[in-house]
């Protein structure tokens, strides 16, 4: 998945993506890029490894995404400094404790800007007393390094030693936002491109007003930091970990008006047309909301044929895709009733070939 780490490929490889992006999206009529640098190392917050016991020893392991071959990681550049020195310091602390070790297949590693750190230890048996009496003196040994919390994991088991999420603060234009990110869940990868991306979005729909839908929500990301620009937020999200932590996000924020829903894009279209009622929006008026923008962030598969339907009767569409082909897809469509007035390009995820963009379109007059 990575080749190349290394600050001296950065430049080439972001052009060679941009030139990828405007070949795919020739057929479109697009205004100029705006480009969205990364860190060129120490940017992912979040990293897994697979865990190999070989006698006594035991490492971190990767697989070549091509050959398949496993190969041995001691460090990972691309990961954030605090992932890094964790990842030295839990291996040195777990090789002579019997019941930290044993059986340990994979070990996932969750990092913020603001310094915080969730490990997750997964195992192939069960857990018990003496693996939490371990993990709590574990977890007191690395706190040397920032707070952190340990997670262990097993078939049917979650042992959390305190808690399962970190907070992050995420400064977008002279603001900052606090963000319950809970393990398991998703999340941006790359702290500061995701500020990039959340100020881009923000300033794309400044002074415009009305009502923001959103569907794909997550943790109330955009929803959050958007908040300000519209009378009210709705925004929709079918996990149920993240609708938690996006009402839990949008009470930290101080902001009360926004609200999410768990509900499907699919489900929601349906309510929206009217094709069914769902108790799950009983006291949501759907009518009573002013339909100007909407804001989509929808996993790699793109937008369903509902949900292009859906978005293409509002004024304007903020869409933000993890995948150029899909995004291509759906703008067929899009661009028979809007007109591409932005086009961003988020280097979130250097040195591999994944695509990160922002487009804002808006009705055709
Ligand atoms: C790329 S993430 C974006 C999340 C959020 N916008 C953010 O910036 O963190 C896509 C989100 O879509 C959610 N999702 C996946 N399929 C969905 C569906 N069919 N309907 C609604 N949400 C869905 C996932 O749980 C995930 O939170």
């Amino acid at each position: 998945m990575f080749s190349h780490i290394a600050p001296q490929f950065y430049d080439k490889q972001l052009d060679n993506k941009q030139d990828d992006i405007a070949k795919l999206f020739s057929e479109f009529d697009l205004p100029n890029f705006d480009i969205f640098r990364s860190e060129p190392l120490n940017y992912r917050l979040r990293a897994e490894f697979r865990v190999w016991h070989d006698g006594d020893d035991l490492f971190y392991i990767m697989f070549n995404s091509e050959t398949k071959e496993k190969y041995r990681v001691d460090t990972f550049p691309v990961a954030s400094k605090l992932i890094n020195q964790a990842m030295k310091a839990l291996l040195d602390e777990i090789k002579d404790k019997p019941s930290l070790r044993h059986r340990l297949f994979q070990v996932d590693f969750l990092s913020t800007l603001s310094g915080e750190l969730l490990i997750s230890l997964l195992y192939h048996r069960q857990l018990d007393e003496e693996w939490l009496t371990e993990a709590a003196t574990l977890k007191a040994t690395l706190s040397a390094i920032a707070p952190v919390d340990i997670i262990g994991r097993a078939k049917k088991q979650k042992f959390i030693l305190d808690k399962d999420y970190v907070t992050e603060q995420l400064t977008v234009g002279d603001k900052t936002y606090i963000y319950e990110q809970v393990e398991n869940s998703f999340t941006q990868p790359n702290g500061h491109v995701n500020e990039q991306m959340l100020l881009w979005a923000k300033q794309g729909t400044q002074n415009i007003g009305g009502d923001l839908i959103e569907l794909y929500c997550g943790n109330g990301n955009f929803s959050i930091a958007l908040a300000e620009n519209f009378d009210r937020v709705l925004g929709t999200e079918i996990s149920k970990t993240s609708v938690k932590s996006a009402q839990t996000n949008i009470t930290a924020n101080k902001l009360n008006n926004v609200d999410i829903i768990r509900m499907s894009s699919e489900d929601f279209s349906q309510a929206m047309n009217g094709e069914r009622v769902f108790r799950r929006l009983e006291g949501f008026d759907l009518k009573s909301y002013n339909y100007d923008t909407v804001l989509v962030d929808p996993p790699r598969a793109g937008l369903d044929s509902d949900s292009v339907e859906l978005v293409s009767r509002f004024e304007r569409i903020v869409y933000i895709s993890c995948n150029p082909e899909t995004l291509k897809e759906n703008l067929a469509e899009l661009v028979k009733t809007h007109n591409i007035e932005k086009f961003a390009l988020f280097d979130q995820f250097p040195y591999t070939h994944h695509v990160e963009t922002g487009v804002i379109l808006s009705r055709k007059k």
